[in-house]
């Protein structure tokens, strides 16, 4: 498969690492805008940049008719603009807040508890992500993901950055040296505590979830997530 990764940073490199040792080929490693050029022809994209310019990266590969799955986080109120781009190009497109096997088995896990909790209201919720200082958005996106799971089973009606305050779950975003992703959910009451939390030891388990999605997404046509990838339904 000919892979071009439009973002050529820390996930890009070891997207190319394993891609490599999978006997992939890399036609493109760009930490600038995409052109017709710079893609060199491949057969999908892979998307990790920052916020500010996947719209437009995404947007632009699209309509050249190539897949994109994208990992890059904190531009998701465009994402339903580039659902429809990518229907109206016959072409497809998976955004995952998070790729890791690990983390898609979390979330469903996390919806489970989610769930078995909503009886009981002495327990309130919270959720903290821990990330590396130089990430660029906060909460995390799958942070986000996770509160949209509890929403979804429960009498939350929205998230909010700081401490669960009513109806508005919250998420603690906490920045420290390296690390490369923490996430925990916590049911509080006055006598115990439940804590559900995923701790990625490296960005390794991001990168091939990314790689086997961009294998799986060759020949269809549509918007993914890696709940189908994985078949967790
Ligand atoms: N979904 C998932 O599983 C994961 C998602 N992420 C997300 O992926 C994104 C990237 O993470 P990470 O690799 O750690 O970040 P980095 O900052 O290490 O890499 C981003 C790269 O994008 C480059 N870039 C800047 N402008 C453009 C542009 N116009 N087009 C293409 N590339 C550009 C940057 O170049 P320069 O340095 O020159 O500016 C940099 O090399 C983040 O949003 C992060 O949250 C991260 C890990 C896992
Ligand atoms: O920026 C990161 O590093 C990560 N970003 C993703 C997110 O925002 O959830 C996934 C992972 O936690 C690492």
């Amino acid at each position: 498969m000919k892979i071009a990764l439009v973002g050529y940073g820390k996930m890009g490199k070891i997207i190319e690492h394993l891609a490599l040792a999978k006997n992939h080929e890399i036609v493109a490693k760009l930490s600038e805008t995409p052109t017709l050029e710079n893609l060199n022809s491949p057969d999908v994209v892979i998307e990790f940049s920052n916020p500010e310019v996947a719209f437009n990266n995404i947007k632009f590969c699209l309509e050249q008719n190539i897949p994109v799955i994208c990992g890059t986080t904190g531009w998701l109120d465009q994402k339903p603009e580039i659902e429809k781009i990518a229907e109206e190009n016959k072409t497809a497109f998976l955004y995952g807040s998070n790729f890791s096997l690990g983390v898609n088995l979390f979330f469903a896990l996390n919806e489970k508890l989610a769930q078995m909790m909503s009886p009981f209201k002495d327990y309130s919720c919270q959720l903290e992500e821990i990330h590396h200082t130089q990430k660029k958005d906060a909460p995390s996106g799958t942070a986000i993901s996770l509160a949209e799971g509890i929403i979804r089973n429960s009498d939350f009606n929205a998230w909010k950055l700081d401490e669960t305050q009513d109806e508005n779950l919250g998420i603690f975003a906490i920045r420290e040296n390296e690390v490369p992703g923490t996430h925990s959910v916590f049911y509080k009451s006055e006598v115990d505590e439940i804590e559900i939390k995923h701790t990625a030891f490296n960005r390794n388990g991001f990168a091939l979830g990314a790689i086997t999605a961009a294998e799986w997404i060759q020949g269809k046509t549509g918007n993914f997530t890696m709940k189908d990838v994985l078949e967790l339904n």
